[in-house]
C-alpha cells in the first residue's frame, strides 16, 4: 500500500469518526437527528471496511465498538446487570442476509452439512428505544434506558404513565412471577398517535418531531411527567435482563419463544407476529410477508429480528463486543432519506387549502421512488427553513404522504479532498482546530419562497385567517382543485339533497369533463348520463329527477350548499333569517353581516370575501338561470339596540368593571367605543384618576357619566 493512501485512510477514518460521533450524540442524547439513518448506516460502513482493512487501528471508543450513546446527567443513572446490546444489521433486502446469518450460526455450532435446520424465533424489528422495566416481587420498581448499554437512565416516573405497562404483575400467574425479574422491549409511539401528535405541534406553530422513534425518545426524556404524559407511548415485550436464576427457584424457559409466551400471560404486550421458524428459507419468507404488511402496520418496523430460539444454543453462541451472535437485524428499505430540492410550489387541495410542496430529486424511500413531498405550510416551511438547492430528509411511512422533515445542515469537511467544503472553510479563516467538523453558517433567512396571492388553480384571492396556519383559496365554487368537494357538498342531504349524486358518480362527472361547476349539473342530459361507465337508464332518470327537484330550494339550504367558509346550517339558516335575500347577504358589509347572530368578524370577513370572488358570484347566477330559486322575505326586523350609533370614550379607573369589561357591555349595546375624545364622542364615561380625556370632554361640552350611569344606558328603553 502507497504511503500516501495510508495517511488518506487514516485521515477519512479520524473524519468518519468526529462525524458519527456528532450524529450519534445528536440521535441518542439529544433526540434530534441530523441525518437520516441511511445516511448514518453508510459512514458506518465505510468505517467498518476502513478497521477492516487496519484492525490496528481499532480504538474502544469508535463507534464501531461502542452501543447508543451517552446517558443525560438530568437523570440519576442505572447500572445494568446485565448489560442492554445492540443487533447485528443486515442489509440485504435478498434472501442473502437470512442465508448468511444461518450459516454463520451453524458454522459456530459447528453442525454438520446434514444436521436438521436451526430453530430460530422471527420477531419485527420495532423502532422505537429500548427499555429495561425492573420489577421486583412483581411491583415494577425502575425503568431504565440503554444509555451506552452498561448505565442508563432512570426514567421510572415517564415510564409509569404508559398504560400497557403493568405496574404489578399478577400474583397467581400460571408461571409465577419470579421475585427478581427486568424485562427488556421496546417503547414506541404508534404512527396515528404521531401523526396526532405532530398536527397538533403544526396547529400551535411548534416545532414537529422527525419521526416516531425521535417523538417516543424525547418523550420519555422528558423531565416533566405530565407533558410525557400526554405523549400516547406504546410498548413490546422481546426479551429479558436480569432475573431470578432457576437455582434460586427463578423459571427455566428453555427457549425464547416460551419466553414470549411467559411475558404475555404475565400481561406484557409481546408482538402478534412472533414465530417459529426453521432455517433460512423460512427466515426468507418472514422477511417477505413482513414486508408487505408493513406499510399497513399501525408502528414502525425498520427490519424482522432472527433469534435462535434455544437458549442453550444461545448461551453456546455468545457475544461479540456489542452484539450476541445468536440474532441478527434485517433491515428494510429505509423510511427516510436525503435528497436535493429542485423546487418549491403549491398544491390545492379538494378543500381550498394551499400546500407548499418540493419538488425534489428522484429518491427511493419506504419503498418507492419519491418525487414530491409535503412541506404542509408556510410556517413549517420557514422553521425547517427548506429552501431551493438544500438537501432535505425526505420520510415516508406506510400511507402517509411523503413529508419533508428536516434539511441537513452543511457541515465541514464533507469527504476527503472535496473542494467546495474546503474552498468554504477557507473562505472562513481556514480550518478549526483538530479538524473538528463545524457547521457553514447558514445565511439569515431570505425568504426565496412566497404564498401566491392568487389561487395557481382559479386566481381567486388566497387569505389565511387571523390564529390559522393554513393558507385557502377562496374560488370555492369555481377553482378546479376544489370542484369535487363543492359538488358533493351542494349535493349533500343537508343542503340540496340531491339523491343519486355521490362520490363515485362525482368522480366520473368531473374526471370526463361533463361537469365544471354546479350550473354544469342542471345542463346534464340523459344521454351524457347514460354513457357513463355502469350507469343504467332508469338510475340516470332517478338523477335527473332528483335535480329537476333540487331546483326548488330554501334560502338557507341554499346558502348552506354554496360552502362558504364557517357558514354551517346553523349560520346559513340566521342569514337568511337576518337578510332575508340572497342579494342581500352578498351584497352585505362585514359590519351588516357582524349583526347577524352569533357571526364574529372572522366569519364575516370569509363571507364578504367569498361573495367578492367575482367567479363565486358567476356561478350563483347561473344557478338561478337554471331555475334554482327559493322564497325570499324581508330582512326580519333589527333588535332595538339600546345604544346604537352612540360613540363612547372611556377613562380612567371603574370602580366594578374593567376597561375591556365596560367596553363589552357597549358594544353589546350597540355602542361604538372609541380611543380618544371629539366632537363626535356622545359619552365619555370617567373613574378614578381621569386624566386629560376627561378635560377634553369638559372642554368640548361632551356628556360625562360615572359608571353607575353608563349601566343605567345599557337597559334598553321600556316600550
Ligand atoms: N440518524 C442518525 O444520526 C443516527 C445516529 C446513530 C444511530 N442511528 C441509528 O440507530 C440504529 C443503530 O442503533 P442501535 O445500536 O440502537 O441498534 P438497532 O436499533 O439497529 O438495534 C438494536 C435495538 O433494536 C431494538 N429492537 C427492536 N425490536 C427488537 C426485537 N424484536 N428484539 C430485540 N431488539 C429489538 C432494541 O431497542 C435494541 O436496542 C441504526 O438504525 C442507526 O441508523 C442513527
Ligand atoms: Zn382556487
Amino acid at each position: 500500500m502507497a504511503a500516501q493512501d495510508v495517511s488518506g485512510d487514516k485521515a477519512r477514518v479520524a473524519a468518519l469518526r468526529a462525524q458519527l460521533d456528532r450524529y450519534a450524540h445528536a440521535y441518542y442524547v439529544q433526540d434530534a437527528p441530523e441525518v437520516p439513518d441511511a445516511e448514518y448506516d453508510r459512514l458506518l460502513r465505510e468505517l467498518q471496511a476502513l478497521e477492516a482493512a487496519h484492525p490496528d487501528w481499532i480504538t474502544p471508543d469508535s463507534p464501531t465498538q461502542r452501543v447508543g450513546g451517552a446517558a443525560l446527567a438530568q437523570f440519576p443513572p442505572v447500572r445494568h446487570a446485565v448489560a442492554m446490546l445492540s443487533i447485528r444489521t443486515e442489509t440485504d433486502t435478498e434472501a442473502t442476509g437470512a442465508e448468511a446469518f444461518d450459516a454463520r450460526v451453524r458454522r459456530e455450532l459447528a453442525l454438520a452439512e446434514d444436521a436438521p435446520p436451526v430453530e430460530y424465533v422471527c420477531e419485527p424489528k420495532f423502532d422505537g428505544l429500548a427499555m429495561s422495566l425492573r420489577y421486583e416481587h412483581g411491583l415494577l420498581v425502575q425503568a431504565a434506558t440503554r444509555g451506552d448499554g452498561e448505565v442508563g437512565e432512570d426514567v421510572t416516573r415517564n415510564i409509569r404513565t404508559i398504560r400497557q405497562i403493568p405496574l404489578r404483575l399478577p400474583a397467581a400467574a400460571a408461571i409465577p412471577v419470579p421475585p427478581l425479574l427486568e424485562v427488556r422491549g421496546e417503547v414506541y409511539m404508534r404512527r396515528a398517535d404521531f401523526e396526532q401528535l405532530n398536527e397538533r405541534q403544526r396547529e400551535r406553530g411548534d416545532k414537529t418531531f422527525v419521526n416516531p422513534r425521535n417523538a417516543a425518545a424525547g418523550a420519555v426524556r422528558q423531565l416533566d411527567p405530565a407533558i410525557a404524559a400526554r405523549r400516547p407511548l406504546s410498548f413490546f415485550a422481546y426479551g429479558l435482563g436480569e432475573v431470578t436464576p432457576p437455582e434460586a427457584g427463578g423459571p427455566d424457559f428453555g427457549t425464547h419463544y416460551a419466553l414470549l409466551q411467559a411475558l404475555g400471560s404475565w400481561g406484557f404486550p409481546v408482538a402478534p407476529q412472533v414465530c417459529i421458524a426453521h432455517g433460512a428459507t423460512d427466515l426468507v419468507a418472514f422477511h417477505q410477508r413482513m414486508g408487505a404488511a408493513r406499510d399497513g402496520l399501525p408502528y414502525d418496523i425498520d427490519g424482522v429480528v432472527y433469534k435462535v430460539n434455544s437458549l442453550a444454543l444461545q448461551r453456546q453462541l455468545g457475544f461479540v463486543t456489542r452484539e450476541p451472535r445468536w440474532a441478527v437485524a434485517h433491515k428494510y428499505p429505509a423510511q427516510e432519506q436525503m435528497t436535493r430540492v429542485e423546487a418549491i410550489d403549491v398544491q390545492v387541495g379538494r378543500t381550498g387549502k394551499l400546500t407548499p410542496v418540493a419538488r425534489l430529486a428522484p429518491v427511493f424511500v419506504g419503498g418507492v421512488t419519491v418525487t414530491n413531498a409535503t412541506l404542509h405550510n408556510l410556517f413549517e416551511l420557514r422553521r425547517k427553513d427548506v429552501r431551493v438547492g438544500d438537501t432535505a430528509i425526505v420520510r415516508r411511512a406506510g400511507d402517509v404522504i411523503p413529508e419533508v422533515v428536516g434539511i441537513v445542515a452543511p457541515t465541514l469537511p464533507a469527504a476527503r479532498g472535496s473542494l467546495p467544503a474546503e474552498v468554504a472553510l477557507a473562505a472562513r479563516g481556514g480550518p478549526s482546530p483538530q479538524g473538528a467538523l463545524r457547521r457553514i453558517p447558514r445565511q439569515p433567512y431570505v425568504p426565496n419562497f412566497r404564498m401566491p396571492r392568487q389561487c395557481p388553480v382559479c386566481g381567486s384571492a388566497v387569505v389565511r385567517e387571523h390564529g390559522e396556519v393554513n393558507h385557502r383559496c377562496t374560488g370555492g365554487l369555481f377553482c378546479a382543485a376544489q370542484r369535487k368537494e363543492a359538488i358533493l357538498h351542494f349535493a349533500a342531504r343537508r343542503a340540496m339533497d340531491i339523491e343519486g349524486l355521490g362520490e363515485k358518480l362525482v368522480d366520473q362527472l368531473v374526471d370526463a369533463g361533463i361537469v365544471r361547476t354546479l350550473p354544469d349539473l342542471y345542463r346534464l342530459g340523459l344521454s351524457s348520463l347514460v354513457a357513463l361507465d355502469r350507469m343504467a337508464e332508469k338510475s340516470a332518470q332517478n338523477v335527473l329527477a332528483a335535480l329537476e327537484k333540487s331546483k326548488q330550494a330554501t334560502l338557507p339550504r341554499f346558502l348552506f350548499g354554496l360552502g362558504a367558509r364557517h357558514v354551517g346550517e346553523a349560520t346559513a339558516k340566521d342569514l337568511a333569517r337576518h337578510f332575508g335575500s340572497l342579494d342581500a347577504v352578498m351584497d352585505a358589509s362585514v359590519e351588516a353581516l357582524m349583526e347577524v347572530n352569533d357571526v364574529g368578524p372572522i366569519v364575516a370577513r370569509a363571507i364578504r370575501t367569498f361573495f367578492d370572488q367575482p367567479h363565486n358570484r358567476e356561478v350563483v347566477e347561473q344557478l338561478r338561470a337554471c331555475g334554482v330559486h327559493w322564497p325570499e322575505g324581508p330582512p326580519a326586523p333589527r333588535a332595538v339596540l339600546p345604544l346604537a350609533g352612540k360613540t363612547f370614550v372611556l377613562t380612567g379607573t371603574l370602580p366594578t368593571l374593567s376597561r375591556e369589561e365596560a367596553k363589552e357591555l357597549l358594544e353589546a349595546a350597540g355602542a361604538k367605543v372609541a380611543g380618544s375624545v371629539s366632537r363626535k364622542t356622545d359619552y365619555v364615561v370617567a373613574g378614578e384618576e381621569a386624566g386629560s380625556k376627561l378635560a377634553k370632554a369638559r372642554e368640548l361640552g361632551v356628556q360625562v357619566l360615572d359608571e353607575a350611569g353608563m349601566q343605567a344606558l345599557l337597559v334598553p328603553p321600556q316600550r
